[in-house]
């Protein structure tokens, strides 16, 4: 039996080394929208295609309009349009000009764009045929987006382990990439373990109590990116409860069970993960969240984490969400670390590691402070979901005094946020 209590950063070392990207599958560019891309993705064409007008105007040639002034009108023929979808074939010679819509191809000969608020249609309706007339000077390339401004032709838009955005998509689409690279979303399959455990839809008898962690759990490995696959409350039953883990570990890539991983009289999940596997920790100086078990069973990664529903929750954000986002192809694991000054002493009465369930924000001052939620009891889910960080308190027996710094980590920010 493995005693031995590791450091959290050690823990979450032999996590990650036994997860790797998973294999690279095609999506529509939009449905990629957070994934980072798992091959370069380059532009076939120019963008844009052409130059073109970033106005509604006129097009014209820059050097018939050098000496126009205020009293001085340079006045010129109306040659042509390009509404949206109609392109000019002509060439715009000295003393002409075509009317433009913003975003239409310049037509050749012209080098500059005119709006239409600043110009005088002096015969016609503005269209073929009109005259109109220009009281200043306009310089060449004035109002005209080049051709290529964006990305040239063979040019890669986007790098392999950049995160697509929502205007990514957009650029990606441009470029011709109607389907990107990226990884296939890993399956996190997800058990609860304890007989007194019972479905939420069901009023809990004398003893029970309501199944809150597969709730937990499966939304935050969702949030992380993965597909998920509940299997169930299995009671405490070291049969029941392998059936249940070896029936996840054949269909998916990451098994998580909650309960039933500590020292207790009916706590098989560590027991079973080195009868059916390997075991590779069951402890971690960390609190919430002490009696983890990691291993791998029929090669599959297993975490066991505490049944304590706020134990569960942190043991996952430590442990699991790095798993499921390095099998997503991501290589930023650290949520961002703020420094702020506590508003209330922190006391410690244990040597582990502690992440209080905390919330950051600004004093008057514009200062960071941290407030800790005042019950840090493993039970409580609502103290996690007010919180924004979790306060780090590191291993031995000192807390903090009021106002010193303490440092936060943002479980509200995404890994490698600058802040
Ligand atoms: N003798 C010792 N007892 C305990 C120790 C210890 O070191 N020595 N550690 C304590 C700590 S810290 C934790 S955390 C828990 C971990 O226990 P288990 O992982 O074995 O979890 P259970 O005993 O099954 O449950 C603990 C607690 O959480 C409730 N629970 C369990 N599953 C759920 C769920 N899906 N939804 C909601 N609540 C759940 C369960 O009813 C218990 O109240 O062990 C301590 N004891
Ligand atoms: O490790 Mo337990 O998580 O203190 O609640």
């Amino acid at each position: 039996m493995l005693e031995k209590m590791i450091p959290l950063e050690e823990a979450r070392a032999i996590v990650l080394d036994h997860v790797a990207p998973l294999d690279v599958v095609s999506h529509p560019a939009w449905r990629a929208v957070g994934l980072p891309l798992a091959e370069d993705a380059a532009t076939d064409i120019d963008l844009s295609p052409f130059a073109n007008s970033a106005m509604d105007g006129y097009a014209l040639r820059s050097a018939d309009l050098a000496a126009a002034g205020p009293d001085a009108p340079a006045v010129l023929d109306v040659v042509g349009h390009e509404a949206a979808g109609h392109v000019f074939e002509g060439t715009v010679e000295a003393g002409q000009t075509v009317r433009i819509m913003t975003g239409a191809p310049m037509p050749d000969g012209a080098d500059a764009v005119v709006k239409y608020e600043v110009v005088e249609v002096l015969e016609g309706d503005g269209n073929e045929g009109s005259r109109v007339a220009f009281r200043a000077a306009a310089p060449v390339g004035d109002n005209v987006r080049a051709a290529g401004l964006e990305a040239h032709a063979g040019e890669v838009v986007m790098h392999a382990g950049e995160v697509v955005t929502a205007a990514g998509a957009g650029l990606l689409a441009s470029a011709g990439c109607s389907s990107v690279r990226v990884r296939r979303q890993p399956v996190v399959g997800v058990l609860s373990i304890g007989t007194e455990l019972v479905d939420p839809a069901t009023v809990p008898a004398r003893g029970q109590i309501r199944d809150a962690n597969s709730s937990a759990i499966l939304a935050a490995a969702l949030q992380a990116g993965a597909e998920v696959r509940f299997g169930g409350i299995a009671p405490d039953d070291e049969a029941a409860i392998t059936r249940a883990v070896l029936g996840l570990v054949e269909t998916c890539d990451f098994v998580i069970t909650s309960g039933g991983a500590s020292a207790g009289d009916y706590d098989y999940v560590t027991a079973l993960a080195r009868r059916e596997g390997e075991v590779l920790f069951d402890r971690i100086s960390l609190r919430p969240g002490k009696a983890i078990t990691f291993g791998l069973i029929r090669d599959v990664p297993f975490l066991g984490l505490s049944g304590n529903p706020a134990a569960a929750s942190v043991g996952f954000e430590m442990l699991a969400r790095p798993a499921i986002r390095k099998m997503l192809g991501y290589t930023s694991f650290e949520r961002p670390v703020q420094r702020a000054r506590v508003l209330h002493a922190v006391e410690k009465r244990q040597e582990r590691r502690f992440y209080d369930r905390a919330s950051v924000s600004r004093d008057e001052a514009g200062e960071l402070v941290v407030r800790s939620a005042k019950s840090q009891n493993s039970a409580l889910l609502g103290t996690l979901h007010h919180a924004n960080c979790l306060l780090m308190v590191p291993e031995g027996l000192v807390g903090y005094d009021e106002g010193d710094e303490a440092p936060c980590v943002r479980i509200d920010l995404p890994e490698g946020s600058v802040i």
